[in-house]
């Protein structure tokens, strides 16, 4: 499958355009509009620029550097793998997340339950005949049901942000890094080389991520035996993954599988970021529509 990914584009040749984009939306792709400012009046993923959250999201990032290590990882991932916590359904579980608000984003502070109909709402608008990837943006962020407390009540540093991989040296584009002087892998030469405990081109799925709501999702999904395909899989594990499909760096990690499921990544990725907003979606209209995509996917209910 071949597609060409239009990346966002902020400037333009003419200056009248550049005017008329500052002032209103650049539309993109089916129609979709990419805001020039989040709702706090900035950029996008602007992590140094002085705002009402920047200090919360700083210090996040802080204590999930210094504390996502290898060792961490292999524990969380044993625990989290035996889904012996509880049993529902991908639509119950869409609703615990009303009352979870992300502490890592910048750009968005309301409940997550919002993010993940206005991603795949603006998804489904582009891509209507794609029902995999409606499903997927629905259910993409499910896994930061961890903050809750039938789910082990984990602390925000341990389920949400972006996402790395431990085991090798961490990338100068991943947001924050200098707090990863602090990490106790850092100094570990078995963890500190570019390939570290990987091999070039060992493919992705090889490769222990930090952890938290994408890998555990990703695991609840497939230890669940979902149909969504591999495009589905890889966006639900990688979508936190900036250091790779916005910076591309840790791309001697990938397969050939890899390289053609990132292409709908980035395609997601525009969708995950710019419908961030407080425009709500009306949640009793379009639930038919994606309990019908979730019976075609999924189980009825799923092992967590
Ligand atoms: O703060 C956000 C949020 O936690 C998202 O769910 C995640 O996917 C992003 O990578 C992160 O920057
Ligand atoms: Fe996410
Ligand atoms: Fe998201």
């Amino acid at each position: 499958m071949t597609i060409i990914v239009h990346q966002p584009q902020f400037e333009n040749e003419n200056q009248e355009q550049v005017t008329k984009n500052i002032e209103t939306e650049l539309v993109l792709d089916g129609g979709f509009c990419i805001p020039h400012a989040n709702s706090f009046g900035h950029s996008f993923r602007d992590y140094d620029v002085h705002s009402e959250r920047q200090q919360g999201v700083e210090n996040f990032y802080r204590v999930n550097h210094i504390n996502q290590t290898v060792d961490f990882v292999k524990k969380m991932r044993g625990e989290y793998e035996k889904m012996d916590k509880i049993e529902m359904s991908i639509w119950e579980c869409c609703e615990l997340l009303n009352q979870v608000v992300d502490e890592s984003d910048p750009d968005l502070d309301e409940p997550q339950i919002e993010h993940l109909l206005q991603t795949a709402e603006a998804v489904r608008k582009d891509y209507p005949d794609q029902d995999w990837l409606h499903l997927t943006a629905l259910i993409h962020d499910l896994g930061k049901v961890l903050l809750h407390p039938s789910f082990g009540e984990l602390p925000q540093w341990a389920v949400v942000g972006d996402t790395f991989p431990v085991g090798c040296a961490f990338d100068q584009s991943i947001v924050h890094s200098k707090y990863f002087l602090q990490n106790p892998d850092y100094n570990n030469p078995a963890y500190n080389t570019k390939c570290g405990i990987y091999s070039e081109n060992c493919g992705l799925d090889n490769v222990m991520m930090s952890w938290g709501h994408d890998d555990y999702m990703y695991l609840v999904a497939k230890e669940n035996g979902t149909t969504l395909p591999s495009a589905g899989l890889f966006i639900i594990r990688y979508h936190s993954f900036y250091a790779l499909h916005k910076s591309e760096a840790y791309k001697h990690l990938m397969n050939e599988e890899d390289e053609e499921n990132l292409k709908w990544l980035q395609i997601f990725n525009k969708y995950d970021l710019y419908s961030k907003s407080k425009v709500r979606v009306d949640i009793e209209k379009v639930k038919p529509y994606y309990e019908s995509l979730i019976g075609k996917y999924f189980p009825a209910k799923l092992r967590w």
